[in-house]
């Protein structure tokens, strides 16, 4: 059966970014034999234009309804008017809502190439390999929103389920990992981070093999840029999971690199390149498009259950990084065109290195 994949190009340099991991889930399709429909629908500020709506209905219907959905990105000036009342934002939160896809994963490494653009003069950049679990459907993105004349607020609510979930699927991944969960909290100060504390704590009970140890916010956002080798899965709510890893995408070079996964109870993950619309370089042939094909290899591993398929991407992508062509964000002079060329001659190198090995292998047998 034909796996059935919805992507949402959304605003700015979405589309760009969302076209270069098409063109590669394709070229994935068409190397290793298999069948994927893909089908198109507007959210964001590309919607509100044309529906009135940051997520319409039918948007969000071919979402719940497929195997996996791949958005590009959402927002820009052109709604950004502090006076509107809906924005393309909202768009996303809906949807992620909808979804349910509670665990945000954020894997970050340092491609040893692009060291030099990184801020930390390291030789442990080497050794980078953290995954952020970020929170997505809770905290203050979603409380209670409240504006008067002068003043305004923003409820940040978490439930004790809402923790625990996101908290096991942490120690979960890190089982397979290095076996160390660190949790960001800003328990000094909010109720709502000590909450978070209690209740990790709890989950961790269960997973006596796993360590944990707790950080607080302000000072992990320090240690994360001078010790970043120190950590392998952070765990922590949503809007300090949102900031951190941007500063994270700073080691590796460069925001347009780092791939995420939204991840519920069920098969049908959300993903998305943790950068936005990028205003400023929309529509120009200039976005960095490996975050968008990272995120399309992400897919391939937690929604469809193509491993091989997936590493293939990520290592078409690392030789990319190693030899070029680079977009401007990453020191080099290329588009995204060239980019995408560049990582889909890797694919089919490595497609053709396979299957010599397996031809080659059956005539041995
Ligand atoms: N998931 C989403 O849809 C997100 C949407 N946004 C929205 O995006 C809009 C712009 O937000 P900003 O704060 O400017 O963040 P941004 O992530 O769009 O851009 C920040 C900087 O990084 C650069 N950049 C980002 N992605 C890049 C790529 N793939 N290649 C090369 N350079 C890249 C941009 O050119 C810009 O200089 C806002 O409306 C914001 O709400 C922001 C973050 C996430
Ligand atoms: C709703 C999004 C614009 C928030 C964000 O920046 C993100 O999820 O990375
Ligand atoms: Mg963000």
């Amino acid at each position: 059966m034909k796996a059935r994949i919805v992507t949402l190009p959304g605003d700015g340099i979405g589309p760009e970014v969302t076209a270069a991991a098409v063109a590669v889930l394709n070229a994935v399709a068409a190397h290793y034999e298999h069948a994927f429909a893909v089908e198109e629908h507007p959210i964001g500020g590309i919607a509100i234009d044309t529906t009135g709506e940051p997520l319409p209905a039918t948007t969000l219907a071919a979402c719940q309804s497929a195997d996996a959905v791949l958005l590009g990105a959402v927002g820009g000036p052109k709604w950004s008017d502090p006076a509107a009342k809906v924005r393309p934002e909202q768009g996303l939160l809906a949807l992620r809502a909808a979804l349910g896809v509670y665990a945000n994963l954020r894997p970050l490494s340092v491609h040893p190439a692009l060291a030099a653009l990184s801020p930390l003069k390291d030789e442990k950049l080497k050794d980078v390999d953290v995954l952020f679990v970020r929170e997505l459907t809770g905290g203050a993105y979603f409380g209670t929103k409240t504006r008067s004349a002068d003043a305004a607020t923003d409820e940040c609510r978490y439930t004790v389920a809402e923790i625990e979930r996101v908290a096991r699927r942490a120690f979960a991944l890190a089982r397979g990992r290095r076996k160390h969960v660190t949790s960001v909290d800003k328990a000094n100060v909010l109720e709502t981070s000590r909450l978070w504390r209690a209740t990790v704590m709890r989950v961790a009970a269960d997973y006596p093999d796993v360590t944990l140890e707790h950080q607080l916010v302000d000072s992990m956002a320090m240690l994360l840029l001078t010790q970043p080798a120190r950590y392998d899965v952070v765990v922590t709510e949503n809007l300090f999971g949102d900031i951190l890893t941007d500063e994270a995408a700073a080691l590796a070079g460069s925001l347009g690199l780092l791939p995420s996964a939204s991840l519920g109870e069920g098969n049908c993950g959300l993903y998305e390149p943790i950068h936005g619309s990028a205003p400023d370089i929309a529509g120009q042939g200039l976005a960095n498009p490996l975050g968008a094909i990272l995120s399309a290899a992400l897919l391939l591993r937690h929604s469809l259950g193509l491993e091989g398929e997936a590493q293939a991407v990520e290592a078409a992508v690392a030789q990319v990084v190693e030899h070029g062509p680079r977009t401007r964000d990453l020191g080099g002079t290329a588009g995204t065109d060239a980019v995408l060329q560049a990582v889909l001659t890797a694919l089919e190198d490595h497609a053709t290195t396979r299957r010599a090995f397996f031809s080659g292998a059956r005539a041995c047998g």
